[in-house]
């Protein structure tokens, strides 16, 4: 019978991908580590992914300090249609999932930075989707340099790891030159306060997939990440100290006819402690047209989605989702 309470127990074999090969210029020796995983589970971890401790370390440091300050202070850069900004506690529910019936909203406040741009930045200024400026608190000493030099470092490594994917779908990396030369990014920064009843519907954040390629999270010191890998019950993912914990999303499983695949998860903090996590999102360009590659079309593997943008597909989430853009009623949505 499968697993319906609200607390994952035994421990996934979640794989370990050591990027020693990488990072020596040899992506295809991770190849089929990083297939086999997106396949069957939709999360690996990293290790030896050359992101300095006192990094990530800096970015749960100035999330505490974000999220200490008073509401009305962080309420000044509240959440706006490109989802930057801050997201108030009980500021979202995700509707867009049909996973789980997610009627109470998250158990968490957020707050999201994209790609810093300047204001004469021709997309600003144009007011592309999703390429607005991001909103940084103003009395905070080394947030934002925290931040942009984490978001700068993950997102070379991010740029690493596809070549390991271009290696996993065996195409060259000359495919991936135009759709992420100028990549989509986004770092979120959450706050999970201890959940004091579990159940009930309620979670830190409720069943999902993420919307784009690939997310990157660091350990977090306290856990409460669960995922249902296909055809398993809720797990809890262990946090490995010296690994970053990588899943495939959405825009992904459509670009390989679903066999790379965006796998639910969830969060529950019910641990006494306060959880902080900093998870990193990336996805292509967002005007870059994603449509299933060659490789994963067959006879017995007919093509299953039309071409997608990352802003369409992200614009729709929000369209479906953010009342305040209907009738005011507030964002209700985190899209990842
Ligand atoms: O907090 C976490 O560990 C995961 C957060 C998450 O799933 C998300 O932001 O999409
Ligand atoms: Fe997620």
């Amino acid at each position: 019978m499968a697993d319906t309470s609200q607390t994952g127990t035994s421990l996934g074999s979640i794989p370990i991908i050591d990027l020693v090969p990488l990072f020596e210029g040899k992506p295809e020796a991770i190849g089929h580590q990083i297939r086999d995983a997106s396949r069957d589970y939709g999360f690996f971890f990293i290790r030896n992914h050359g992101v300095r401790q006192d990094m990530v370390d800096g970015v749960f440091a100035a999330a505490e300090a974000f999220f200490s300050q008073p509401e009305d202070d962080k309420l000044k850069l509240k959440v706006d249609s490109n989802n930057i900004g801050f997201m108030p506690f009980k500021g979202s529910t995700l509707r867009t999932e049909t996973l789980n019936n997610n009627t109470k909203p998250n158990l968490n406040e957020s707050y999201f930075i994209m790609r810093e741009r300047d204001p004469a930045d021709p997309d600003v200024v144009a007011k592309k989707p999703f390429r607005g400026l991001n909103k940084w608190p103003e009395n905070l000493p080394s947030f934002r340099e925290s931040l942009l030099g984490y978001t700068g470092v993950v997102e070379a490594l991010a740029k690493r790891l596809v070549e390991g994917f271009a290696a996993a779908f065996g195409v060259s990396m000359e495919y991936f030159r135009t759709p992420f030369a100028d990549p989509q990014i986004s770092l979120r920064l959450a706050h999970y306060p201890d959940q004091k009843i579990v159940g009930n519907n309620e979670f830190g954040i409720a069943p999902h997939t993420d919307f784009g390629f690939m997310t990157i999270l660091a350990p977090t010191k306290v856990p409460g990440l669960e995922i249902r890998p296909k055809g398993k019950d809720w797990i809890r993912a262990p946090v490995l100290p010296d690994c970053f914990l990588v899943n495939t999303g959405d825009l992904l499983q459509r670009w390989t006819n679903d066999v790379f695949i965006s796998t639910p998860h969830r969060v529950t903090n019910n641990t006494g402690k306060e959880r902080y996590s900093i998870p990193f999102f990336f996805s292509p360009n967002s005007e870059y047209v994603v449509d299933t590659m060659d490789v994963f079309i067959s006879e017995q593997s007919p093509k299953k989605y039309e071409p997608i943008t990352y802003a369409e597909l992200y614009g729709r989430a929000i369209r479906k989702n953010y009342d305040h853009l209907n009738d005011n009623r507030g964002v209700t949505v985190d899209v990842a």
